[in-house]
């Protein structure tokens, strides 16, 4: 049978949420992580354990289909590759920072200076726009050191928590982009291989939808229940059941994450009890 091919970071940053991921799609993996390629058993779906850096060139030369990638790699070195589906997890950002004591008045400030970074041409096309030309040294790894070992003058790297940055006395100056993982696809995937992205990604989608939300479950007294139910935004319309105590339902329903704290709050004031909150695995709309 034919299966798709997918790169997953073998070690690293995206590693661990990417197979959680898949594993959440109901996707099992029989590996061995020592093997560099395994297969799913319930899946047509054959795992490549790869360098996030290199992968745009092995989607781009079709040794693989699809790949979980940051996506600042694919601004880097792969604008020619589509994402398919952002996957909200390694989120960071790409920047420049200077040590902290330099001043900085604007991105002028940097023409001719020396940077070090592992992201030559995202620099080059950030600088463009406002004409300033750096003088580029690449380095692989331990960039934010630079510039304290007397090497650059500037460095353009990841900033997630800024604590690197702050560990070797550089400030953040410039925010160039913002990175999260992404699902990408080789330019070159075939029809038949595109079938089974299609459904890997709905399976992604009803995974993520069911992430970024909480089935909430309360008791209240029955006069309570309508100006309840007016607060709740839930997917249609809430769920209400006779509890086995007279004048009292039960009323079930999806939360937003990001507005839970309010809605909950709004709740327990027009009389909601026992609320109970759970995790949503999968959402099919
Ligand atoms: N501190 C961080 N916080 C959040 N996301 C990050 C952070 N550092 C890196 N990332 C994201 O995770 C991706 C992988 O980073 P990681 O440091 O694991 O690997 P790498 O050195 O870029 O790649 P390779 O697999 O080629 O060695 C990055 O491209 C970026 O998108
Ligand atoms: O703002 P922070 O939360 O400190 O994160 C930023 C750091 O994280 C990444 O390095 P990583 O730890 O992945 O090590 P690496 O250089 O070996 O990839 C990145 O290259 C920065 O150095
Ligand atoms: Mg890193």
């Amino acid at each position: 049978m034919n299966k798709i091919k997918i790169a997953v970071q073998k070690s690293g940053r995206l590693n661990q949420d990417s197979l959680k991921l898949l594993k959440d799609c109901g996707i099992s993996i029989d590996n061995g992580k020592d093997q560099l390629k395994a297969s799913a058993s319930n899946f047509p779906l054959e795992v490549l354990y790869l360098r996030n850096g290199d992968i745009p060139q092995y989607l781009r030369d079709g040794v693989v289909d699809i790949a979980i990638i940051g996506e600042n790699v694919l601004i880097e070195k792969g604008t020619d590759i589509a994402i398919v589906e952002r996957l909200g997890f390694s989120k960071c950002r790409v920047s420049i920072a200077v040590p902290k004591d330099a001043e900085y008045k604007s991105i002028q400030d940097l023409d001719g200076a020396r940077i070090a970074t592992s992201y030559p041409n995202t620099v080059l096309n950030y600088f463009k726009q406002f004409n300033v030309k750096p003088d580029i040294h690449l380095i692989n790894g331990s960039v934010e050191i630079a510039p304290n070992i007397g090497l650059a003058d500037a460095i353009c790297d990841i900033v997630s928590s800024g604590s690197t940055l702050f560990k070797n006395n550089l400030k953040e100056v410039e925010k160039m982009l913002t990175s999260e993982a992404v699902l990408a696809a080789s330019p070159n995937i075939s029809a038949e291989n595109q079938k089974i992205l299609d459904k890997l990604q709905f399976r992604i989608e009803s995974v993520l939808k069911g992430r970024k939300s909480k089935y909430v479950l309360m008791n209240a007294p029955n006069d309570k229940v309508e100006s309840i139910i007016k607060l709740l935004p839930g997917m249609r319309s809430p769920t209400v059941l006779p509890l086995a105590e007279p004048g009292w339902s039960s009323i079930h329903t999806v939360v937003p994450k990001n507005s839970f704290w309010e809605v909950i709050d709004e709740l327990k004031a027009n009389g909601a009890e026992g609320l109970l909150v759970v995790p949503i695995e999968k959402m099919v709309l």
